[in-house]
């Protein structure tokens, strides 16, 4: 039993954490409810951001109206314009910007960092061509010299829910499980929960690609299909997702977890879901263009659809659901089409292809 563990008055497990300064890099929808966690907390909380407007608005008017329109953001957060500034003298970073900005910002960071820190980064995604997960990502961006460790935390969260302290769950993991369990205490509260798993690489391939799911979900219910072909897509997407995760070296157990199922569940079936609605208007038939200029706020899956495919292919893995998908998104298909192509495969076993995939991983040697 760790010795920070109290039991407080209504004899629910919390830890009776040192009170620390964090910089939350990225003031985005998931970096500003996550500052209002670490705030609620009562830790020092930075939040930095690249636009100088939004610095005003939040210190000047505690609020983030362009992601978090309805909420009062606690004084505890504190915006920064100035990188250098937010990061002086801490050791932890939470680091949430969209995949596509992390080597950009992590220059940024390099370039002003004196002191080793520990990463905890917080997005979704995989790089198309190099194929690196976020981590892989960090390490390459980041000199040895300058990093403790690396830790992602992943989980069914919509920061619209979060921000609200409405009960959410989430799972970090690292290399480090003694890193690992610091995030895990600075983020935990009665609202927030945060387990600890070691399998980085299943929560980092879990969280990123039940976005395609999602997606392919969020057409299908826009074509009008309903329930059964969601719960279909789900389950599907979720066997395909356990098979190149399984290939890349994930534990398969990591899938039946927050970071595999549960944040399929929440991402295919919320209406806060970027990705999910992004699918949603593709269904009703506007293009892709159309989609992703109205959002305003990332849509994480497309770049991870073209990351999957070609993931698929490197390792050899059946993955239709994700195939159609890139058909649809970067090849022009319809959407329609796309579904009758799933539904008309050659025959094939439920469970064979991810059977197939663990006896491989477990003779191996
Ligand atoms: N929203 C959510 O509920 C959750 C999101 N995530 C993940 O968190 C990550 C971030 O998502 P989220 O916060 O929702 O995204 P948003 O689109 O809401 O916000 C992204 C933030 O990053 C900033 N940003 C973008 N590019 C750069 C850059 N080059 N330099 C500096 N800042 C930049 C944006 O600035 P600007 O305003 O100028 O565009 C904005 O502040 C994603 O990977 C997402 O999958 C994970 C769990 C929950
Ligand atoms: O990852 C998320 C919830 O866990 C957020 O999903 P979206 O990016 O689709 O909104």
């Amino acid at each position: 039993m760790r010795e920070k563990e109290n039991k407080d008055k209504a004899g629910v497990l919390f830890m009776q954490n040192k009170k620390a300064a964090i910089a939350v890099v990225g003031a985005g929808s998931w970096g500003t409810a996550l500052a209002i966690v670490l705030a609620d907390n009562a830790h020092e909380v930075r939040l930095w951001s690249h636009k100088e407007d939004q610095v005003k608005e939040i210190n000047g008017f505690h609020t983030n109206k362009k992601y978090l329109p309805e909420i009062a953001l606690p004084e505890l957060i504190v915006a920064y314009a100035s990188l250098s500034d937010a990061l002086a003298g801490v050791d932890t970073v939470i680091l949430a910007v969209p995949t596509k900005a992390i080597r950009e910002v992590l220059g940024k960071i390099r370039a002003v960092q004196a002191d080793s820190i520990t990463i905890a980064h917080v997005s979704k995604g995989i790089e198309p061509d190099t194929l690196l997960r976020i981590t892989e990502m960090i390490k390459e961006e980041m000199p040895k010299e300058l990093l403790k460790d690396i830790v992602v935390l992943s989980g069914p969260s919509h920061a619209e829910e979060v921000s609200l302290r409405h009960p959410t769950t989430v799972t970090v993991a690292s290399e480090n499980m003694e890193a690992a369990e610091k995030i895990q205490d600075l983020f935990i509260n009665h609202n927030f929960r945060v387990y600890t798993n070691s399998d980085v690489i299943g929560v980092e391939i879990g969280g990123a690609l039940k976005n395609i799911i999602a997606l392919a979900a969020g057409i299908t219910d826009g074509l009008g299909y309903g329930d059964n072909a969601k719960a279909a897509l789900m389950t599907r997407g979720l066997a395909e997702i356990a098979r190149l995760g399984t290939k890349m070296g994930a534990n398969p157990l990591t899938f039946s977890g927050l970071t595999g199922i549960g944040d399929l569940i929440v991402t295919c079936t919320s209406v806060h879901s970027r990705n999910w609605r992004a699918g949603n208007l593709l269904g009703k038939g506007q293009t892709l263009d159309e989609v992703l200029d109205n959002m305003g706020m990332v849509v994480e899956g497309v770049r991870t659809t073209k990351a999957a495919y070609q993931l698929a292919k490197k390792y050899d893995v059946n993955m239709p659901i994700t195939t159609v998908l890139y058909n649809v998104l970067f090849n022009g298909k319809n959407a329609k089409d796309a579904v009758d192509v799933l539904m008309a495969r050659g025959k094939t076993h439920e469970m064979e292809d991810l059977v197939n995939v663990l006896d491989e991983k477990y003779t191996e040697g």
